[in-house]
């Protein structure tokens, strides 16, 4: 079937209208990110965060007139609080604005906020590449801190592939409290959040940098990881792959004590490797350690053959001058593992993890 003609589909959106402005929701200049694709359309209805109630008649009737759509099967319409006041007029491109006046024209990132409440430290696991195995890194250091007694936090921030919920088995978003701050679910003795529980993957591709952000700080501060009584010790952040605003504003906004860079020892995973250290630099985030994931496979007669060349990051560490706290082997266990949504807590890399994990608990206390 092809797909809808989408300024049919604005005009269409256009007669739902905006309760403050009188307008219609385009005009307005709430919809944002539309995505048509039959059998699938989507949007995100940015409001000002005190009006968001206000708006969840108007989320409804906005989905309800995509699903109508010839062809849509699934419709969504997300609700997101903005930081910035909608409905300032936007400059045309020839208003001669300085760029101090244009650049409070732009979305507001986050407000700065000092790090979640009862959580004694917060470390980001990054990656200048995608697909190097961070997520799976970040959760099995954490499960390694787990090992060594202390109360853990993962926070699965990666917007590009929320994989969280998957490789742990869990199926059931936060709950609320009575002050509302999400009660994270606990796996495997961890307390866990995602932005998988909040949207569709392919919802929070499309957010763009400040809205990314400002979920991912919102993610970050408004859930309940400890209590006053029992705080949590370290929250493992699993941050989306890049060196990218989305990056940079979280680190900028957010109390972070330490980063890990992960990466495969291939020159370009270590040459995005460097830049997520740099970025790391300029935030002023102590790096931690970096992590060679995929260092080698051990063949069926035991031989270790390095399939990306192994060795690449720690002289990556070595010539920066930052700790390197080891290797994981491309192990087809780790892959099942998080295929079937039960991590490895014992046998060799899991003792990996667990030295690991020491060794950043040890850096990160002698710090404070
Ligand atoms: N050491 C390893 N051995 C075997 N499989 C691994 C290893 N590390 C990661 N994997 C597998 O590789 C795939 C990608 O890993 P993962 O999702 O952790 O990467 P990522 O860097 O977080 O990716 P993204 O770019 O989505 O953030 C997954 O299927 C995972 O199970």
């Amino acid at each position: 079937m092809p797909d809808l003609d989408k300024q049919q589909v604005l005009d269409a959106l256009n007669t739902v209208i905006d309760p403050v402005s009188g307008q219609g929701l385009v005009t307005a200049g709430l919809v944002r990110g539309l995505t048509v694709s039959v059998p699938r359309a989507g949007f995100m209805l940015e409001v000002p965060a005190a009006q968001v109630e206000r708006y969840a008649p108007v989320r409804e009737a906005a989905e309800a007139l995509l699903a109508a759509l010839p062809g849509i099967e699934k419709a969504q319409v997300v609700l997101t609080a903005e930081v910035a006041e909608p409905h300032t007029p936007r400059p045309g491109p020839q208003a001669k604005l300085s760029p101090q006046a244009a650049d409070q024209g732009k979305p507001k990132a986050p407000v700065a906020t000092a790090r979640p409440d009862h959580v004694r430290h917060v470390v980001v696991v990054g990656s200048g590449k995608g697909g190097v195995g961070k997520s799976t890194v970040s959760l099995n250091l954490a499960l390694g801190l787990k090992a060594l007694g202390l109360n853990v936090g993962w926070l699965d921030a990666d917007i590009y592939g929320p994989s969280g919920p998957v490789m742990l088995g869990l199926n059931t978003p936060p709950s609320f409290s009575a002050d509302k701050k999400m009660l994270p679910p606990v796996a495997f003795g961890l307390k866990v959040n995602s932005v998988g529980f909040l949207v569709d993957a392919d919802q929070a591709m499309i957010w763009r940098g400040p809205m990314a952000s400002q979920a991912l700080t919102q993610l970050l501060t408004q859930t309940q990881w400890g209590t006053a009584e029992v705080p949590l010790d370290v929250l493992i952040v699993d941050l989306p792959p890049g060196t990218g605003d989305v990056q940079l504003t979280l680190t900028q906004k957010t109390l972070i004590d330490g980063a890990v860079v992960v990466s495969t020892p291939q020159d370009m995973a270590l040459i995005d490797a460097r830049r997520a250290v740099t970025l790391f630099d300029k935030t002023q985030i102590p790096v931690l350690g970096i992590i060679e994931n995929m260092a080698y496979f051990v063949g069926a007669d035991g031989m270790a053959i390095e399939i990306f060349g192994r060795g690449g990051a720690q002289k990556m560490a070595q010539t920066l001058e930052r700790p390197f706290l080891g290797e994981v082997p491309l192990d087809p266990a780790l892959r099942q593992a998080a295929d079937r949504a039960t991590p490895l807590r014992d046998g060799p890399i899991a003792e990996r993890f667990a030295a690991m994990a020491k060794a950043l608990w040890s850096d990160l206390t002698s710090r404070v």
